[in-house]
């Protein structure tokens, strides 16, 4: 039987081929199963693995670059970050090409339009991006499993703090008062878990600690000039509203299952894990 690292090789000297001729501005590699992989191409190499503590040792040569996504957000989403990454970076523009690797494909990509982030959002990721990366795992789980079997619905917000508290209130006593949870332990997971119930948000550091739970989020989105896409209710508005009024990052989980991110009143990334094929 062939390994997963051969194949993995394999398809990795299809996608460098592919990549000088077509002229691919980056050539990314989707969660490599091996770190030390010769790689040659000599545009931009973008490397997503799945730990959430990326060692620049690894950038040895400047034109890689890693990122990390923990999580499995689904191959289509992926893209759609890597193209805006991209995209905010000068990397690529609109209408050009990245080829990608995956364990088990090789792919094109054409720069899209709509694929814009903002680049404060990347740098927002790359600096709370364990944080981020560790809220969209629990959010995505807890839309596939639900709370005892019912969908739950429920925002996080996460830096800026001192801010966000400002233009909120508590709806019940704060459990996380006094405690020093840190969003990063595993063990903590099941501690939002079930914490989830409780109306209102999460209030969570740029470092991850757990500031408050069943916080109300006292903003006004039509004085904010907030809008969003019709269907989406007074969390998601909310929720976009916090990030204008402050320069947190919201992430939202809807009782529909779909998890979205915002950033500047905006929505950067939605994902709905239920209608999800995993890579
Ligand atoms: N300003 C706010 N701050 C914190 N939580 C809020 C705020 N507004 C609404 N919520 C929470 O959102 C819940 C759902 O409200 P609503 O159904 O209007 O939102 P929605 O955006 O349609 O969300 P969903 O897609 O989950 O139904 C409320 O029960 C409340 O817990």
């Amino acid at each position: 039987m062939v390994d997963t690292l051969d194949v993995f090789e394999a398809l990795l000297s299809t996608a460098e081929r592919l990549a000088k001729e077509i002229n691919a501005k980056a050539l990314v590699l989707v969660y490599p199963p091996a770190e030390d992989l010769e790689i040659n191409f000599s545009g931009d190499i973008i490397i997503i693995s799945r730990e959430s503590e990326v060692s620049s040792k690894k950038e040895k040569k400047n034109n890689v670059k890693n990122l990390s996504f923990p999580v499995s957000i689904g191959l289509q989403n992926l893209l759609n970050l890597i193209s805006a990454f991209l995209k905010s970076r000068g990397i690529a523009d609109k209408n050009e090409f990245f080829v990608y690797v995956t364990n088990e494909s090789v792919g094109v990509k054409r720069i899209e339009e709509k694929s814009s982030i903002s680049d404060e959002f990347f740098e927002k990721f790359e600096k709370y991006s364990n944080v981020i990366s560790r809220v969209l795992e629990i959010a995505i789980e807890l839309s596939i499993e639900g709370r005892e079997g019912m969908p739950v619905g429920t925002i996080f917000v996460i830096g800026d703090t001192k801010e966000v508290m400002k233009h909120s209130h508590q709806l019940v006593p704060n459990p996380f008062k006094g405690h020093n949870l840190n969003i990063l332990d595993p063990k903590v997971k099941n501690v939002i878990k079930e914490f989830s119930f409780l109306d209102g948000a999460f209030i969570v550091s740029s470092k991850g600690r757990i500031i408050a739970a069943g916080r109300y989020l006292d903003v006004d989105p039509k004085s904010l000039d907030v809008s969003l896409p019709q269907g989406l209710g007074s969390r998601h508005l909310a929720s976009a509203a916090i990030t204008k009024v402050t320069k947190a990052v919201a992430i939202t989980l809807s009782e529909s299952g779909t998890v979205r991110i915002f950033k500047n009143g905006r929505i950067v990334f939605e994902y709905n894990p239920r209608l999800a094929i995993n890579l």
